[in-house]
């Protein structure tokens, strides 16, 4: 039986808490970023009124994707925010934003991404450029070592607000609940396309780039897919242009970071590279639902390597899962080899040991971004 889906209404509820605090912060800072006037702030202050308040309001743009979100959001147009389902309203929240800050209409906030001033402060951040810099210890690493450091840089890379160890030291691995490089590296058996779903832009990116390289390098692919969000969204997503700024902030740096961006940026030239934004990955649906397109590109590659909380709740389902459910069962539905890279934060989790859980204690761990995961179907 499928657990209980995780909706936005009940008081108090991590799900709730993302609507009632975190988006009133996030709105400020959007204005802040950038000088909207007083239409964009007053549209912005209504979607936050109405998502917290309201009933779900249809799309009023005509924007490209409009059909294909009105498809999406068939069933839920009417009816209250608060008996939403978390994943639903969360993106379809992020996909009204771009239509009240202006992102779909010919004007002055044209394609303008609104989260695009955060995501360049994150790139130039101390902590990113303390991880960049750390990717000069990777030449000097044994084979094993440089494994694990790659993985361990793109696991922790998604814990967006810490800076994350590329050396052997064990610090950054302290946290896992689940898995191993080894693990993860022994679904690689030779060759092949292989997916990467990236999340977040910045140091993130940067991390997940040096495993596109290391993945090339090391021939356990021959060319690596990556896939990015075809627009902004939940903040610090990649999206196409987000690729480019972090390649061109790589090869402005010297040592390793500045080979990773070279040798991406030939990959990209030769086709070893290639990078897509699908619009299903700003879509408001778990991975089931995927569209046939997406399914055969996903069953043709060797690994589909998931970057990310939000990837995470699409793969597995966005439900109260116990923790102990088997991670392969979970996943079946995927189309081929699948490795989650994710840190915990939100409720979503699936494949624990129960002497891990017991361990854990209170739901804490589950949300506050201390631990992370490395999980693969089929399992080592
Ligand atoms: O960037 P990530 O790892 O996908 O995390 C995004 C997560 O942040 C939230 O938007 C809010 O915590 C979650 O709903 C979501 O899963």
């Amino acid at each position: 039986m499928e657990a209980p889906q995780i909706t936005i209404g009940e008081p108090g509820s991590f799900a709730w808490k993302v609507f009632h605090e975190r988006h009133p912060a996030m709105v400020d800072q959007v204005c802040a970023a950038t000088p909207y006037g007083p239409e964009v702030r007053s549209r912005l202050a209504g979607l936050l009124r109405e998502s917290t308040a309201g009933v779900v309001a249809p799309l009023d743009d005509e924007a490209p994707d409009r059909e294909r979100w009105a498809a999406w959001a068939d069933g839920q147009v009417g009816r209250p925010w608060r008996e939403c389902a978390f994943l639903w309203a969360e993106s379809y929240f992020f996909r009204r934003l771009l239509a009240a800050v202006g992102y779909f209409t010919p004007g002055a906030w044209w394609g303008v991404d609104p989260f695009a001033p955060m995501k360049t402060a994150e790139l130039h951040s101390a902590a990113t450029t303390a991880t960049l810099q750390a990717f000069d210890a990777l030449p000097e690493l044994s084979a094993d070592e440089r494994d694990a450091a790659v993985v361990r840089a793109a696991v922790w890379g998604n814990q967006a607000d810490l800076a994350f160890q590329l050396s052997t030291g064990v610090s950054g691995t302290a946290g896992l609940v689940a898995g191993s490089s080894r693990e993860f590296w022994s679904l690689f058996t030779g060759g092949g396309p292989v997916h990467l779903v990236a999340d977040n832009a910045a140091g993130e990116l940067a991390a997940d780039l040096a495993l596109v390289d290391h993945l090339l390098t090391t021939r356990r692919a021959d060319r690596v897919v990556l896939h990015v969000k075809p627009t902004p969204y939940y903040v610090s997503d990649a999206t196409p242009a987000d690729v480019l700024a972090v390649l061109r902030h790589l090869l402005d740096l010297p040592g390793e970071a500045g080979a990773i961006g070279q040798r991406i940026w030939a990959g990209l030239r030769d086709g070893r590279v290639e990078v897509r934004a699908h619009p299903f990955f700003c879509a408001p649906l778990d991975y089931r639902a995927m569209p046939d397109d997406l399914r055969q590109e996903f069953a043709s590659a060797a690994v589909t390597v998931l970057k990310g909380d939000l990837n995470y709740r699409r793969l597995v389902g966005d439900r109260y899962w116990p923790a102990t459910t088997p991670f392969g069962g979970a996943v079946s539905h995927f189309p081929g080899p699948v490795a989650a890279l994710r840190v915990l934060k939100s409720e979503v989790v699936v494949g624990l040991d129960e002497e891990t859980v017991a361990g854990l204690g209170d739901g804490a761990w589950r949300t506050s971004g201390s631990h992370a995961l490395i999980q693969t179907n089929p399992p080592a």
